[in-house]
């Protein structure tokens, strides 16, 4: 399409610019509480918010709290929470059993929300990385992070939150065929309405780091993921993998992180139509927060039109740290 404008002063930009009214009645797009998923931190104990220093105004959560914010989320009308555990280093493991053990902090957490506040859906992060002993999404082998043998691994770890009670599926951890073999075990099991949000474009990205703190994993991590996540400097292959998704199976694809990933976006919301997200991650969270903490930005006015951003790039939907202090907002 081809936008025709008339000469000046024939045309005016600015007539359709003078007043709030008028600019909303041009307004091409619009955040709305229904486009957002909130990540949200597990711990264990009871009754514990502990604070995580680099993603100011983030906690994690005891899974007792876990269940009453996503009660208060659920009244903001949130549609959907993502559960995210601090392991104890002491249950990260070589063979990371703890990742399908139905009684861990994810399953409890994903029972609790789900009994307290069925009407949010929830998901789930599969990746092995909370309970590897070296911080990797996958398992290692002589250093090296091995596909296939993780898969499996992976399908029991989907198994388990399927049992638990989740509802959106989402596999984080970049292994080629895991959604194709995630998909068959959840329809042989029965979990026929089980979603897969699929983390598609999921790029090596140093904006991770404030959320491997939060979870843990900072100090486990030896080496980078770049062996498994994509190179920054690729477009087409996003597609690829966005492509390759779908046809094993995912019902939603994700593009993470976020904000620095626009184009790849609007790439795949032209190429392919489908229910496409992205992660604002905790980088891109903690930069917001310091520039405002600091006075250099207006904190709320940044959040919003960051996520403005993500309607405008063609997202149905991002997951977003500041959902509930954007739902706030948007309720008034
Ligand atoms: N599989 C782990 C995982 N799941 C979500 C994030 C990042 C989220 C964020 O930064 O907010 C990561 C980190 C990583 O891949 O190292």
């Amino acid at each position: 399409m081809k936008p025709t404008i008339a000469p000046y002063p024939a045309a005016r930009a600015r007539r359709t610019r003078q007043s709030e009214g008028i600019r909303g009645l041009v307004r091409e797009n619009v955040l709305t509480v229904n486009d957002m998923i909130w990540p949200v931190f597990v711990r264990d104990g009871e009754g514990i918010e502990e604070p995580v220093p680099s993603m100011p105004g983030v906690v994690r959560r005891s899974v007792d709290l876990i269940a009453k914010a996503a009660v208060e989320a659920q009244a903001l009308g949130i549609p959907a929470i993502c559960i995210f555990p601090y392991t104890d280093a002491s249950l990260k493991t070589e063979d990371c059993a703890e990742a399908w053990n139905p009684d861990n902090l994810s399953n409890r957490a994903i029972r609790a929300i789900k009994a307290a506040a069925p009407d949010i859906a929830v998901m789930t992060d599969v990746a092995l990385d909370p309970y590897n002993i070296n911080g990797h999404d996958g398992y290692v082998e002589n250093g090296e992070i091995v596909n296939d043998r993780t898969i499996e691994a992976l399908v029991k770890m989907t198994l388990a939150q399927a049992d638990a009670g989740a509802d959106i599926i989402g596999p984080s951890d970049m292994m080629d065929g895991r959604i194709g073999a995630m998909r068959q075990a959840l329809e042989g099991a029965g979990h026929h309405n089980v979603m897969i949000l699929s983390y598609a474009a999921k790029y090596a990205s140093a904006f991770y780091g404030p959320f491997r703190d939060a979870v843990g994993a900072s100090g486990a991590l030896t080496g980078d993921k770049k062996t498994y996540q994509m190179d920054p400097a690729n477009g087409n292959e996003a597609l690829r993998m966005i492509e390759r998704d779908l046809t094993e199976g995912a019902d939603m694809v994700m593009v993470k992180p976020g904000m620095p990933y626009l184009d790849i976006c609007r790439r795949v919301k032209d190429g392919f139509g489908v229910p496409t997200y992205a992660y604002q991650v905790s980088g891109e969270y903690a930069m917001v927060q310091a520039a405002a903490q600091n006075g250099w930005i207006d904190g709320e006015k940044v959040m919003l039109e960051s996520l403005m951003a993500f309607k405008r790039a063609g997202c149905d939907g991002v997951l977003t740290y500041f959902a509930p202090a954007v739902a706030k907002i948007l309720q008034g």
